[in-house]
């Protein structure tokens, strides 16, 4: 058995029970099937299953294009105010189940404006579900725009320019969609302008796309913290910079191997990662899609590497380190940690 522990059972009990946050968490890639088809029926909505168990066996991907283009025909059930909040409420509970205090949470406002849906209707369902979340829960949050970086700069720009008036609601901007073919270059400037407007900067690189992605988001985009980052490890000195710069990384193991990122988990470079400084995190990206909430991404990950008791500390004080909390509320975290683990 792993350092730290006498049985696999006294681990998982110890994962269920840790204190962490996520950081990296699509609020579409919740929509489990059930909700998808309530919401389908609610909004008198055709989709292309005829039940739960369609929805779940169409969940076979070879690669991340694979997988984005179900997500966007799934989250074309998202119409109302309330059906965000509802999908947001949903993952809330879950997150709250895992002993998640503080959730950093990607939206794809893109994915519904096109289907016109306002982008002030996207926010009110998922910030009144956030609101009572940390009401009900004590859930902290903080909301992240994803640009899609299949779209264009100015298409970016221009949600950008929709998202102002609700400011005071959104933390940061980060990159997503199909990573190969579309670099962080291409989106340089709306990076430079949502920095100057004061928000945070995150953005998907080196999950499928080279390690030169990675230097791009940090060089040209300036990014906070990276999500993914997998391919960052082919190149040495990048590796030695992130960990350097304490740069965070949001990986997501069950997604890469969902996403055939990795062949098996046996081979997942978590481990190496830490064993190279990095600021790794555990994280569960679009759990409906890829299986598991975060625990089952700790639990699946721990077993496959055998993690010690050591290294799922370390993860879960990264999850808290590498967020957007102020010192304080990032020291009160730890200390929760510490007493956990007394
Ligand atoms: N894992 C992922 N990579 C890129 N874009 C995404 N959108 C939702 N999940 C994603
Ligand atoms: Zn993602």
């Amino acid at each position: 058995m792993a350092e730290g522990f006498t049985s696999a059972a006294e681990r998982t009990a110890f994962i269920a029970g840790l204190p962490k946050a996520e950081l990296h968490l699509h609020i579409e890639g919740s929509l489990e099937p059930e909700l998808m088809f309530e919401l389908a029926q609610r909004n008198g909505v055709a989709i292309p299953f005829a039940s739960v168990e369609e929805v779940r066996a169409a969940y076979a991907f070879a690669n991340l294009q694979d997988f984005l283009d179900i997500y966007y025909q799934g989250m074309g059930v998202l119409h109302t105010e309330q059906d965000f909040h509802d999908l947001t409420a949903a993952y809330l509970a879950r997150a709250h189940a895992d002993h998640v205090r503080h959730v950093e949470i990607f939206f794809d406002p893109q994915g519904h404006t096109v289907r016109g849906i306002a982008f002030g209707t996207v926010i009110a369902g998922i910030t009144r579900a956030l609101d009572e979340a940390e009401t009900r829960h004590g859930i902290t949050s903080k909301l992240i725009m994803c640009f899609l970086r299949h779209l264009s700069e100015a298409d970016a720009e221009a949600t950008l320019d929709e998202a102002l008036p609700y400011l005071d609601r959104i933390d940061g901007v980060g990159l997503d969609s199909s990573e190969v073919g579309h670099p962080p270059s291409k989106f340089q400037r709306v990076f430079a302008r949502a920095r100057s407007l004061g928000l945070k900067i995150v953005a998907h690189a080196g999950e499928e796309g080279p390690p030169a992605y990675v230097h791009e988001a940090l060089d040209l985009l300036k990014v906070d913290r990276i999500d993914h980052g997998n391919r960052s490890l082919e190149d040495p000195a990048l590796t030695r910079r992130l960990a350097a710069e304490g740069i965070c990384l949001t990986v997501c193991p069950l997604s890469n191997l969902k996403l055939c990122v990795v062949d098996d988990l046996a081979a997942h470079p978590l481990r190496v990662m830490l064993g190279a400084g990095l600021v790794a995190t555990v994280n569960s990206d679009d759990p409906s899609y890829f299986g598991g909430y975060v625990n089952a991404n700790y639990q699946a990950i721990a077993d496959a590497l055998d993690l010690s008791r050591a290294e799922l500390i370390t993860l879960a004080r990264n999850s808290f380190t590498g967020s957007f909390l102020d010192d304080e509320a990032k020291a009160r975290h730890l200390a929760a940690i510490t007493a956990y683990c007394a």
